[in-house]
């Protein structure tokens, strides 16, 4: 299990207080939250790209970034799908795929890794230059390089973005699956549609404190039947109500 405890993370005016996240294996969690209410900091502080105050534990095993040993032991057990695209964009997704290989402690198999290419539908890119294809392609080349990864866990930052239809229910299988057979999953999207039905827990930041931290059974216990965009307002309903009252005055007319 990953167990991250931000007490306190700033940024100038942002503070990030008292966060816990609780990746459990075989469990989808998610997490969601207005731009700027500090989900990628939260994601940069559990791979160590941002200093925070507070403890990363995996597996029992408090992981120091001080720690070289510890970093690359966090590093091979977890998949990261970062918000950017981050590519060799020189290379072509065969050549990325190849350079994920042998620089991961444990990848899965060509065949598992032409699975991927297959259900991703990649085939016809696999030689062209990253940098000629398209947006969609090109997260879609970031997204097989991780899932070619053998992790236990894997942590996506906005794993939506750029992808068609086809793409984002396709994705939502791919994560159920491995969910089904024990990965646990972080992601962290502004896509409601593509998180709802999918999570065992989740949190819903605003201004970097938690409103929400439940599993689904607690949230149905609460909140009853709830479609995911409904539960995200009433979370949220200081801001919709004031939201509201803006919308109330907007007027084309007598403008
Ligand atoms: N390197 C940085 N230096 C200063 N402030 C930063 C830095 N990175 C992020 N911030 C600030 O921290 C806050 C949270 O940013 P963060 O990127 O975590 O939000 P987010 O929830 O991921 O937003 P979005 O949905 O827009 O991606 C924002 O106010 C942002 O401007």
């Amino acid at each position: 299990m990953i167990s991250l405890y931000i007490k306190h993370k700033k940024y100038n005016s942002f503070e990030l207080a008292d966060i816990p996240i609780n990746i459990k294996p075989g469990t989808i969690n998610l997490l969601l939250g207005h731009n700027g209410a500090g989900k990628t900091t939260i994601i940069k502080s559990l791979f160590g790209l941002t200093e925070f105050e507070g403890d990363l534990n995996l597996n029992n095993r408090k992981i120091s970034f001080e720690s070289l040993e510890d970093v690359d032991f966090f590093k091979s057990q977890i998949a990261y799908l970062p918000d950017n695209i981050s590519l060799l964009d020189y290379l072509t997704p065969t050549e990325y795929f190849q350079l994920i290989k042998y620089t991961s402690d444990s990848v899965t198999s060509d065949t598992y890794l032409n699975h991927l290419i297959q259900i991703f539908n990649l085939d016809k890119y696999l030689n062209v230059p990253i940098r000629n294809l398209s947006h969609g392609n090109k997260k879609k080349t970031q997204i097989v390089s991780q899932l070619s990864r053998k992790t236990n866990f894997m942590v996506f930052d906005e794993p939506t973005n750029g992808l068609d239809p086809d793409m984002i229910i396709t994705l939502k299988r791919v994560l159920e699956k491995l969910k089904a057979q024990g990965v646990g999953v972080l992601i962290s999207t502004h896509d409601l549609n593509f998180g709802k039905g999918i999570f065992d827990n989740i949190i819903i930041l605003r201004d970097g404190s938690i409103k929400l931290n439940n599993t689904k059974e607690e949230v149905k216990s609460k909140f009853g039947n709830i479609l995911l965009e409904d539960l995200y307002t009433q979370v949220n309903k200081d801001y919709y109500k004031y939201i509201e009252g803006l919308l109330d005055e907007l007027n084309i007319s007598s403008s």
